[in-house]
């Protein structure tokens, strides 16, 4: 019910107290971004710490981390990450801002030269940071090379103005009433603005005080380090939401009765329905899957930082493939997934004390920043190809596309599936998984040379990807679970995540040969069976989550179960209750009315 301009105070406010404890208390860095996460509010510290620091780690020289660093973690100065431009956000190498380097001075000349040239979107721009990392191509000896990282200063530290030569502004109000309407996305133009040589992160690349451009022996791709670092961190954020979003769904599910009455006798459950439980359930099971697969890769990014620290590049295209894939996957079966929730609840789904449409809200534009999901579908697609063109010639392929090494065998093999119980079987479910994707890859690669289809390549990437999320799954049921029964629940949950990929996308296991018909209907008919044995215990495996009611924000959705008392009570709760004869009456409502009134006696 806040206004923009009382909402975006109240995050300043929240931020200013979170920081305020988190010295109190010496947090760790860890426990500090746990308080950040559950102020749950998207406000300009989300880019200073998720974005601004981590391109400064990655970009920086040491000196330079030394510096920037230490006033960053002090919150002497916050930072913001502003690449996207009015002109261009997807195609990085599109972006127009120059830096060009004076050697007559030792500094970098910062300017927009168009309007399209304009920084556009970038979190805690538009009223409050004091700096940013600002990206742009680097000309220095008349030549044009390329889009590098400046550190610029943008604000006064005594009085927060903007410094001479740029132009900053808010860009806008955003989908939805709340949601990221708290974040200050920002507009910036400059003007020749002048910044040390030393502000450029110069890890990658150096300019001289000569003004020669020099290599580093790194390579160039981790320009865009910040972004696999924070797409990571993206997938986990996915189960986040998706989880708050099913265990509104399900619980207020266990509530709400329509029908099915005999004789007076109580009503059904909507939980109890079918068609509820196959809406319902996969996005259960996909919860529990990407939080699984996003502790795997949060492993696979802290493997792959130790390799680079010791100048190991081998596993980067990988670890941009499965962020860019898995980012892309979970992000957008999360906003689809919500958006259905909604209406899994009915009307009151719909209303904002559902919790739901602030969630879909402020999740959407997940499948839009740090890459839009098709951009970076299409990036796996490249991956995807250049190891098939590997395989091809005969190299051993590793990580996540050690299966293609399998190419005889899955180029070729038929489902061993032959009843409902034998897609019980994780082995049975991984081969086929396996074989459509590498089919689909082979496919596409083949066709390549024919007619180039970003489609088919999408597709492959989504099937590559899918691959990833059940195995890692699979391999979670491998390890030692605590709890009595926990394993089995959870396996129950693997088979309907693995199942309902096979029956959404039968399509393409059908024709690439991996099922048949029959065994496309034995895996209905096992899923079926699935959702009716998950279903008493569908609202444990959402308390399992362990969401406060506060956290959860929802009427539907509390633990206690006493959803239309809480409804009635949110409603009370709104400005237009205020008042019994609402504002505007005498205006426009008495008149009308009044008027109407004495026609009909005419
Ligand atoms: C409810 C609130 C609760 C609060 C909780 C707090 C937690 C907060 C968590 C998250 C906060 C998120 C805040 C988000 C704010 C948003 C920020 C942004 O959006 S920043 C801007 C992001 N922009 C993008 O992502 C742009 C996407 N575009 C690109 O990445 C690139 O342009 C490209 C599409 C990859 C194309 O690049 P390029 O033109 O250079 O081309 P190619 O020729 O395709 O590639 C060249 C080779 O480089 C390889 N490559 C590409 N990218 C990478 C990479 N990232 N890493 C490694 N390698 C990479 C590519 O594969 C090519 O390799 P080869 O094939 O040649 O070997
Ligand atoms: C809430 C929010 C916060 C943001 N925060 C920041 C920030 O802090 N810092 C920052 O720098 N940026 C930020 N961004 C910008 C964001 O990174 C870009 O919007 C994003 O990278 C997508 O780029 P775009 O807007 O240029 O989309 P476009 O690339 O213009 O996409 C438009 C359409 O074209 C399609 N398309 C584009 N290229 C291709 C292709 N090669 N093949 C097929 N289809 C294609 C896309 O799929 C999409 O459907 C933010 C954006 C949002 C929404």
């Amino acid at each position: 019910m806040l206004s923009r301009k009382e909402l975006f105070k109240d995050t300043l406010k929240k931020a200013a107290h979170a920081w305020k404890r988190t010295v109190e208390l010496h947090l760790t860095e860890e426990e500090a971004n746990l308080l950040r996460l559950y102020i749950d509010q998207p406000g300009y510290v989300d880019l200073h710490w998720v974005m601004f620091v981590p391109a400064i780690k990655g970009q920086g020289t040491e000196e330079q981390q030394k510096k920037w660093l230490t006033m960053a973690y002090k919150f002497q100065i916050i930072g913001t990450y502003a690449q996207t431009e009015l002109g261009h956000g997807s195609n990085v190498q599109g972006l127009e801002t120059t830096a060009t380097f004076d050697p007559s001075t030792d500094e970098f000349i910062m300017h927009s030269p168009t309007l399209t040239s304009s920084k556009w979107w970038p979190g805690g721009l538009g009223k409050t940071s004091t700096h940013a990392v600002v990206y742009a191509r680097l000309i220095t000896e008349g030549k044009d090379y390329g889009i590098h990282g400046f550190i610029m200063q943008l604000r006064s530290l005594d009085d927060h103005s903007p410094l001479p030569g740029i132009t900053i502004g808010d860009i806008g109000g955003k989908f939805g009433s709340g949601a990221y309407n708290s974040m200050d996305n920002g507009v910036m133009r400059l003007d020749h603005v002048r910044i040390p040589r030393d502000q450029m992160l110069m890890r990658l690349a150096q300019v001289t005080r000569e003004g020669k451009y020099v290599h580093s022996d790194v390579p160039k791709q981790l320009l865009y380090g910040t972004m696999v670092y924070v797409r990571q961190t993206i997938v986990a954020d996915a189960s986040r939401a998706l989880s708050r979003a099913v265990c509104i769904a399900v619980r207020y599910g266990a509530i709400r009765k329509q029908f099915g009455s005999k004789a007076g006798g109580p009503e059904t459950q909507v939980l109890n329905y079918k068609t509820q439980q196959s809406r319902l359930f996969p996005f259960l099971a996909s919860a529990y899957a990407f939080r699984f697969v996003g502790q795997w890769l949060k492993w696979l990014y802290t493997d792959v930082t130790q390799k680079l620290e010791s100048k190991d590049f081998s596993t980067l295209p990988e670890a941009h493939a499965c962020t860019a894939g898995l980012k892309s996957v979970t992000t957008s079966a999360t906003a689809d997934a919500i958006e259905e929730c909604q209406k899994l609840c009915g009307g009151h789904g719909y209303l904002n004390s559902s919790g739901l449409p602030e969630l879909f809200a402020v999740n959407l534009p997940a499948c839009t920043y740090e890459g839009d999901n098709v951009v970076l579908l299409l990036q796996v697609a490249r991956f995807l190809m250049k190891t098939v063109s590997q395989v091809a010639s005969g190299k051993q392929p590793v990580g996540t596309t050690a299966y293609m090494g399998n190419i005889q065998h899955l180029m070729q093999c038929k489902s061993v599936v032959n009843t409902v119980e034998d897609w019980l079987n994780p082995a049975a479910i991984k081969e086929v998984f396996e074989a459509r994707a590498l089919r689909m890859a082979v496919n596409c690669a083949q066709n390549i040379s024919k007619a180039p289809s970003q489609e088919e390549g999408f597709e492959a990437a989504v099937a590559h990807v899918q691959l990833i999320i059940v195995t890692k799954f699979i391999e979670k049921l491998q390890e030692d679970i605590l709890g009595h029964g926990v394993k089995e629940q959870l396996q129950k949950l693997c088979g309907i995540y693995a199942l309902h990929l096979i029956h959404k996308h039968l399509g393409d296991f059908l024709s690439t040969g991996c099922v048949t018909a029959r065994q496309g209907s034995l895996a209905n008919e096992r899923l079926g069976k699935l959702y009716a044995q998950v279903r008493p215990n569908a609202v444990a495996l959402v308390d399992a989550f362990d969401y406060t009611d506060h956290y959860l924000g929802s009427a539907l959705g509390r633990y206690d179960g006493d959803v239309y008392s809480a409804l009635y009570k949110e409603a009370w709760k709104d400005p237009l209750n205020e008042t019994v004869v609402p504002d505007g009456y005498q205006e426009h409502l008495r008149p009308l009315l009044k008027q109407q009134l004495k026609l009909s006696r005419l």
